[in-house]
């Protein structure tokens, strides 16, 4: 392997800060790939004609997708597999048995790793139990959110990205809901055995989606201590507000001034859940590079883009993390 691993660069390299890619299901939408459907961005990979069509021009979207977020200076990228639960895949999609599941993950991991090549990063994405029915903007996981089987639900996915070599690190993103974070803090390293990083889904007045402050859940880490799996690696927000990315940040900087955070804000846009269209009011009261500026004084070592960002807002993180890392 020609890259060292994450963790142990993040450590031995304390000013360092990478670059993540954008928005992949977005991206992916933007050239043409219709993702409405229940396992979202996903889709392509669960037509067996991706893998044994060489003409495919899905697979050839996937791969300029790839091609482009490297050349926009993105360090580590996720594979596209946000919506990819076992629940979601073998309700929605022809993929039934775990066998077939697991299967249909180490394609997608070892075609993600041909296109990015044995230099980047890798990162298996893994969206929240709130993804499988759409409450990952509104954290409301129903009457008894701490009675969730969160271990049941990504157990086959975990493994198969734990097992897999190919990948860096594991992201559970856009986390709305306080219960199911608990849970995956839970989860010693015989459960998540690598590097792991998680981004909470937060309002754009600074809670959880679910109403929890960032303070109480920083002040949760701390007093976890010595029981935090070592593998958990960094914290922070993702698929939030532009406009107030920073501040959540600095909150969580403020009260976990050690831990390596990440900032992946998606680009400004609203969705309209009813129409099912981005709105491309953007109401940008700050820029790429503020953003930056503020993320790496308040602790960012990977800083990237969510939902609607595009190869160009990459570049432009790109050239502001060069501007202002040391
Ligand atoms: C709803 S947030 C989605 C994050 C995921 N990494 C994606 O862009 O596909
Ligand atoms: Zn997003």
């Amino acid at each position: 392997m020609s890259r060292p691993s994450i963790k142990e660069y993040l450590s031995s390299n304390p000013n360092a800060v990478l670059v993540l890619d954008g928005g992949q299901g977005t991206e992916l939408e933007n050239r043409g790939i219709k993702v409405a459907n229940p396992v979202w961005s996903t889709i392509p990979f669960v037509n067996e004609s991706f893998w044994s069509d060489p003409a495919s021009s899905d697979r050839q979207i996937v791969k300029e997708m790839y091609e482009d977020f490297l050349a926009s200076g993105a360090q580590a990228l996720m594979t596209v597999t946000y919506q990819a639960s076992f629940k979601s895949v073998s309700e929605n999609t022809v993929i039934k048995t775990p066998d077939a599941y697991v299967e249909l993950l180490s394609r997608i991991v070892a075609f993600s790793r041909e296109c990015i090549g044995d230099e980047k990063w890798l990162v298996g994405c893994i969206g929240p139990w709130g993804a499988h029915n759409c409450s990952e903007f509104t954290g409301e996981y129903g009457p008894e959110p701490a009675k969730i089987d969160y271990l049941g639900y990504f157990e086959l996915q975990l493994s198969a990205f734990n097992n897999n070599e190919n990948l860096d690190m594991i992201a559970f993103e856009t986390i709305p809901n306080f219960h199911e974070l608990k849970a995956i803090l839970s989860w010693d390293e015989s459960l998540i055995s690598k590097p792991f990083c998680i981004g909470l889904s937060v309002h754009s007045h600074g809670k959880l989606r679910d109403g929890t402050s960032l303070r109480e859940i920083g002040e949760y880490i701390k007093s976890l201590g010595p029981k935090l799996n070592p593998n958990f690696t960094l914290l922070g927000v993702n698929c939030v507000s532009f406009d107030h990315s920073h501040n959540m940040l600095k909150e969580l900087h403020e009260v976990l001034p050690d831990l390596p955070l990440i900032a992946y804000p998606n680009s400004g846009e609203i969705y309209d859940t009813v129409q099912k269209v981005w709105t491309s009011k953007k109401s940008h009261e700050v820029t790429w590079d503020y953003l930056v500026k503020e993320y790496i004084d308040n602790g960012a070592r990977i800083i990237g883009g969510c939902c609607r960002t595009t190869p160009a807002d990459i570049k432009t993180i790109s050239d502001s993390v060069c501007k202002h890392s040391k």
